[in-house]
């Protein structure tokens, strides 16, 4: 079997009483889409920002690409490869598109933004961020102010920002949040493709878009996982049917 491109073993978070993270183990093979899916409160942002090296486990490891990456920040996790997109958006209201596109990905990757003129006139980062635009559709849009986007390209804007680092793995925290049917068939089509570049652990509530796309699937409750497999296997799991479906409708 593959080895994994990223594997998390024994994660654990706290805050106070809670327990978030509960002794989590997955991993993101290459090509493949994991998606990780819970009712709302079961843990999925927090294991998400553990991953991305924003917020410190209480006890497990994090390796990627076979490197303990556990002790590491954010930034360096950008450089290794490690690519993010929000679930709430991250992008300069003021800046155009394309703006954001080229800084969104330099402070993701822990560069200053005092040297505004110069990084703009880079014209290596510039044809990364324009081939990222076009490949989410926003080409267009590049001059525009991202303040006049719409919700949806705003997401595709995310999408692109974490594109123009050309990263080996993504962590997406609900990417299709707020997309009309349109939208988010035309991201569904999108990300199909791209796990094939670099493998995607993707956290969504939309189940059309988790069951069209993910490889395996991992169910998260109370910070546990309770299932790991395919579409298939995951429908048809009695555990994950009382108890996702059963703290849902109570949420
Ligand atoms: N910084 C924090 N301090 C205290 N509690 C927190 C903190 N961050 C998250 N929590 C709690 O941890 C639990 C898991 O939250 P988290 O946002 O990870 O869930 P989620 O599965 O992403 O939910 P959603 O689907 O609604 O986004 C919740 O009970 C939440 O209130």
């Amino acid at each position: 079997m593959t080895e994994p491109l990223l594997r998390i073993e024994g994660l654990r978070k706290s805050f106070g009483a809670l327990v978030a993270t509960d002794d989590v183990s997955l991993t993101v093979r290459p090509g493949e889409i994991h998606a990780l899916i819970g009712p709302n409160g079961a843990g999925k942002s927090t294991l998400i920002k553990q991953i991305a090296g924003g917020l410190p486990p209480d006890a497990g490891r994090i390796f990627f690409d076979g490197q303990d990456i556990t002790g590491l920040g954010t930034v360096a996790r950008a450089r290794a490869g490690l690519g993010r997109t929000f679930q709430i958006s991250s992008l300069a209201m003021e800046y155009t598109v394309l703006q954001n596109a080229m800084l969104g990905a330099l402070g993701r990757a822990g560069s200053v933004w005092r040297f505004f003129r110069p990084v703009m006139q880079d014209t290596g980062l510039r044809e990364a961020a324009m081939s990222a635009l076009e490949r989410v559709g926003l080409e267009e849009h590049a001059a525009q102010r991202t303040a006049d986007l719409s919700h949806g390209q705003r997401r595709q804007l995310e999408v692109a920002v974490a594109l123009t680092l050309q990263p080996r793995a993504f962590l997406m925290d609900e990417p299709m949040a707020g997309l009309g049917a349109d939208g988010s068939q035309r991201l569904t089509g999108f990300l199909d493709g791209l796990r094939h570049e670099a493998p995607i652990l993707l956290v969504e509530h939309d189940m059309d878009a988790v069951f069209a796309l993910a490889d395996r699937i991992s169910v998260l409750v109370y910070g546990r996982i309770i299932a790991t497999g395919t579409a298939a296997e995951i429908r048809a799991n009695a555990d994950v049917r009382e108890a996702y479906l059963g703290a849902e409708e109570a949420g």
